[in-house]
């Protein structure tokens, strides 16, 4: 089965001045925008309501961790924005999951809801400092299986989990793909990397993609370079 994956280009801007200018030069068909916890603290809700009115998917990428009661307030609230996904940490638990799925059911707007597993980030060596001594890869898995019970509509993971959660978990469970990094670019604090074209391959529904795009000398450029790219492989 092949789905067209969508692109999501993570606004880690500092301000919203700065993310304007890559935002005005964009078009919604184009691709979606994830904000993240440094651009809503510094631009806050109305820069979201203004992305969002503009016409753009807005994924909230803020993570919520927290006591089921206060997470289940805070996705309400995202989902006040219109925003079209949210997302908590599956590491708060099956309750706290059960809740944010509780808050968002019969709402008139529905975002996805979806539970980070391991940030991409992280290794083996990261997660045993911590105490897991399961494998990214197991560690993934467990924390899907969790949200899949929750009734989540599914996880943030790498991409090199993606095969084992397809099938454990069907086409329809959503993965969303961070530590997306085109040939030839800069791998920074990510760990877990694919490029967007492996990465599209398999399958996996969304892309997320911000430094190799926001820093480079012409994103609107590094982007639709990607964009073009994965329309030649997929033909
Ligand atoms: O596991 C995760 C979860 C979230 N992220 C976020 O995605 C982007 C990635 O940006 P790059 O510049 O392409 O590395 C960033 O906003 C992270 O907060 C993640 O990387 N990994």
């Amino acid at each position: 089965m092949t789905t067209r994956s969508q692109l999501f280009v993570a606004l880690d801007y500092a301000d919203a001045q700065s993310a304007r200018q890559l935002v005005n030069q964009l078009d919604p068909k184009l691709c979606g925008l994830k904000v993240g916890k440094e651009l809503f603290t510094a631009a806050g809700p109305d820069f979201v309501r203004e992305l969002v009115q503009s016409g753009f998917k807005v994924f909230l990428d803020l993570k919520f961790h927290d006591i089921p009661n206060t997470v289940a307030k805070a996705v309400a609230a995202a989902a006040d924005l219109g925003v079209w996904m949210v997302n908590v940490h599956a590491m708060g638990g099956r309750r706290m999951l059960v809740a944010a799925r509780d808050a968002l059911a019969d709402r008139e707007h529905r975002p996805l809801l979806i539970a980070v597993t391991v940030l991409t980030s992280m290794t083996a060596d990261d997660l045993r400092e911590l105490g897991i001594e399961r494998t990214p890869e197991q560690h993934v898995q467990a924390l899907a299986q969790l949200a899949a019970d929750a009734g989540l509509d599914g996880v943030v993971c790498s991409a090199h989990e993606a095969e084992s959660l397809q099938q454990a978990q069907g086409h329809e469970f959503i993965l969303v793909t961070p530590g997306i990094r085109p040939h030839g670019s800069e791998q920074g604090d990510q760990r877990r990397i694919m490029t967007p074209e492996q990465a599209a391959a398999l399958g996996i529904q969304v892309l997320v993609i911000g430094r190799p795009i926001t820093q480079a000398k012409d994103p609107l450029a590094a982007l639709q370079a990607i964009q073009e790219s994965l329309t030649a492989s997929s033909a």
